[in-house]
């Protein structure tokens, strides 16, 4: 696992061998133990180098072995035994060097790197710190504010000629550390690695080398068995394990062809197809933008162009405006390879732009939805070939936010599915396939969630209190403060359409249920005031003006609640924290196991990343589902189980057979779910 050679007479190379990543497993630890011990042995060899084979130097630890019994050399002493070598040693840096694969670096006596080379400690990350030396050496190499700054985020540098190196002077050390602590305990959202991050460097800069290293280990210690440290690890893996997908029919990733994309068309050019505009654009395919509105043709011509060139500033690259040609016509799509179709959110609408782009298209030309929740197989029954009909649901803004919804109907291909998955990743897109269903995952699941959060409302908690608890939690921002910011009349149009909002009392039915089942009008009363949030200056809460992004709390809400409450016979309780978790959690994660239980997610992983990447579900508690298999699915159930007897007329309280089953099988680990979920396919 690492080869030994001797070049040019009296060089001992070193040379690490563990493919993909030459991650420092037990094998690499013990070659690299016993070839540095060879080489320091040979009279001949006068200096040694360290690379990694492929290309690629070390991507740090290897995270496979923190949940096992670790064996073999640890790299603390591995790493101090090259420090003190009395030959010269060499790190050659190709690739990248990651986490322990920096840290053995910085234990080398010199580290040479190509120019393309990736260096960093992401670390924390995965809720750990770099507890090889990292936080001790690399503030004494490049000095404290540089080494905070990559120990706190993990995120690489590229190599750098020293002269563009900025030079490190902390002026006040504790003003520094207390300033970066502040900042670090804002951005983590209740993580507990970055803090540890600080903790460590402050102890290399305020202690002897000894006792800082010592420092290292200890807050490493409390950091490896943390719950957040296994939450971070499995979004690490899972993130990667979502791009092999399945579908319920048996097609896969592994044997099914992407066809390559190189010109794509959007049609609909409003926020969602400005932004996927510019996501195709920046990742190198002409692109031919269509909307039919001539002013919206222009304007979205001036903001894409905007964006366009802010990116290339930001990545100091060259704007890519020429990939694109704007058209008011949609016969100029007539040769693409593949069209994402973003117009408005109306299903007619849609209908009529699918047909038009089955008499248009080119044999062969995948057509792609950017719904967020109509029925995907309902358009691809409007063309001639629904087999190269998916759903490409981005989520705004489309060019920044990383997650893709790539949804499949039944008549869809593996190879359209492939090609979109295979086009969101070029576009840098973490793609979860899912199947089509209203809200597909992500919004399905929000939907319970949403309804729990009105319903605490009704019985008497307010806007800020719900939203403390969620943002306590993790999340960036509760879901008052977030429905305000996406548009309250996004939710109103989908329940008018589903039938559940009408204006002023309902016919024939009491206020607070349709369709059967227990509904709040409240988001649908505030619309009829005009509050749709941020945009009108009014929502859940109160705004400066128009637009404004800082809420305030407002009094007429509050009245509004009270009026609420005593027009229709409610008393207003005490809610606290542990409640508006429990209820609107427990609700939205019993949806995900029904999800998985109708086999639209193919496993949990899907369901996590969608939320991780899509809906601010803080990283470091891992994912809806992972969330609940720490809780433990014995506690979710019976939370459920308690909250639906209190609340009978709430299906979405009612705990799935999914859920039931596992506690039945003994609430087995996340990854053993997928047997029990065959098993239950099967049966039925
Ligand atoms: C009781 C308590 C005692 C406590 C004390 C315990 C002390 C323990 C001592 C530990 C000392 C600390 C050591 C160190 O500080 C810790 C670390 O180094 S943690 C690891 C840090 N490194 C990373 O986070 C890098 C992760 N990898 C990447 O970012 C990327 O993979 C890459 C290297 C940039 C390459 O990217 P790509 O080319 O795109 O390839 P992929 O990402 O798709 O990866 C390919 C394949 O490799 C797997 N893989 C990648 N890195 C690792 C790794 N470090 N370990 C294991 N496996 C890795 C990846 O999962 C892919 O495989 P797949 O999942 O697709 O099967």
């Amino acid at each position: 696992m690492a080869k030994y050679s001797r070049v040019s007479e009296s060089v001992g190379l070193i040379t690490l061998q563990n493919p993909p990543v030459n991650a420092l497993s037990a094998a690499v630890r013990q070659g690299i133990v016993d070839t540095v011990e060879r080489a320091l042995s040979d009279p001949k060899v006068k200096s040694v180098v360290i690379c990694g084979q492929n290309g690629i130097f070390c991507g740090g630890a290897d995270i496979k072995e923190f949940g096992t019994n670790m064996s073999g050399p640890l790299l603390v002493p591995m790493i101090h035994a090259i420090e003190a070598a009395n030959k010269p040693v060499v790190a050659a840096i190709e690739g990248s060097a990651l986490g322990g694969g920096l840290e053995l670096a910085l234990g080398c006596h010199y580290r040479i790197a190509h120019s393309k080379a990736r260096l960093g400690l992401p670390e924390v990350t995965l809720g750990l710190l770099p507890a090889a030396g990292g936080t001790q050496r690399l503030p004494r190499l490049i000095g404290v504010p540089a080494a905070l700054d990559l120990i706190t985020t993990g995120k690489p540098l590229d190599a750098r000629r020293i002269s563009t190196y900025p030079c490190p002077r902390p002026s006040d050390l504790d003003a520094l550390f207390e300033g970066v602590m502040e900042k670090v305990r804002q951005s983590a959202r209740g993580a507990i690695a970055p803090v540890a991050c600080v903790q460590a460097v402050r102890a290399a800069a305020t202690q002897p080398y000894t006792q800082g290293m010592e420092r290292e280990k200890e807050l490493m210690a409390t950091l490896f068995t943390s719950g957040q440290a296994r939450a971070l690890q499995y979004c690490f893996f899972a993130q990667r394990a979502v791009s092999r997908w399945s579908m319920p029919n048996g097609a896969r990733w592994d044997t099914s062809k992407p066809r390559p994309v190189h010109k794509a068309a959007v049609i609909g050019l409003g926020t969602m197809g400005r932004g996927i505009t510019v996501a195709l654009a920046q990742t190198g395919l002409s692109v031919i933008a269509v909307e039919t509105q001539e002013k919206q043709l222009m304007d979205a011509k001036q903001a894409v162009s905007g964006m366009l060139e802010r990116g290339a500033r930001r990545r100091g690259v060259a704007p890519a405006l020429d990939k694109i040609s704007y058209s008011h016509d949609i016969q100029a799509v007539a040769d693409v390879d593949l069209v994402i179709e973003a117009v408005f959110e109306d299903m007619g609408l849609k209908k009529k732009v699918f047909q038009q782009l089955a008499s248009i298209c080119r044999p062969g030309t995948f057509l792609c939805t950017n719904t967020s929740a109509l029925d995907v197989d309902h358009l691809a029954s409007q063309t001639h070939n629904p087999e190269l009909v998916v759903g490409m649901h981005f989520f705004a803004p489309a060019h920044v936010m990383k997650l893709l919804e790539v949804v499949y109907g039944p008549r869809s291909s593996p190879q359209a599915v492939a090609t979109a998955m295979q086009l969101g990743k070029k576009m840098g897109k973490v793609s979860v396939a899912v199947g089509n269903c209203p809200g597909f995952v992500g919004n399905r699941m929000l939907k319970p969630y949403m309804e729990q959060a009105f319903f605490l409302l009704e019985e008497g908690a307010t806007p800020e209190l719900v939203d403390r608890a969620l943002e306590e939690f993790g999340f960036p921002m509760g879901v008052f403060r977030m429905s305000d910011l996406s548009g309250l009349d996004v939710g109103w149009r989908v329940r008018k359409g589903d039938g559940l909002a009408e204006p002023g009392a309902p016919s024939g039915q009491p206020a607070r249920i349709r369709q059967g089942r227990r509904y709040s009008p409240l988001g649908d009363l505030l619309c009829e005031q005009g509050r749709f949030g941020q945009k009108t200056g009014q929502g859940w809460y109160q705004y400066n003006k128009p637009g404004s992004q800082v809420a305030r709390s407002d009094p007429w809400l509050h009245s509004f609640l009270e009026g609420y409450r005593a027009q229709h016979g409610l008393v207003a309780r005490r809610i606290d924290n542990q409640e508006v978790l429990d209820r609107c959690l427990y609700a939205l994660i019993n949806e995900g196991f029904r999800i998985l239980e109708d086999g639209i997610a193919a496993g949990p992983e899907d369901i996590d990343m969608i939320y991780v990447f899509g809906y601010g579900w803080p990283r470091h508690r891992g994912g809806p589902m992972f969330y609940a298999s720490m809780v433990g699915l014995g506690k979710v159930l019976e939370r459920l189980e308690h909250y639906h007897q209190a609340h009978p007329d709430v299906p979405y309280l009612k705990p799935c057979s999914l859920l039931w089953r596992l506690v039945a099988s003994g609430s087995p680990p996340l990854h053993k779910w997928r047997e029990v979920i065959r098993k239950l396919h099967s049966q039925l």
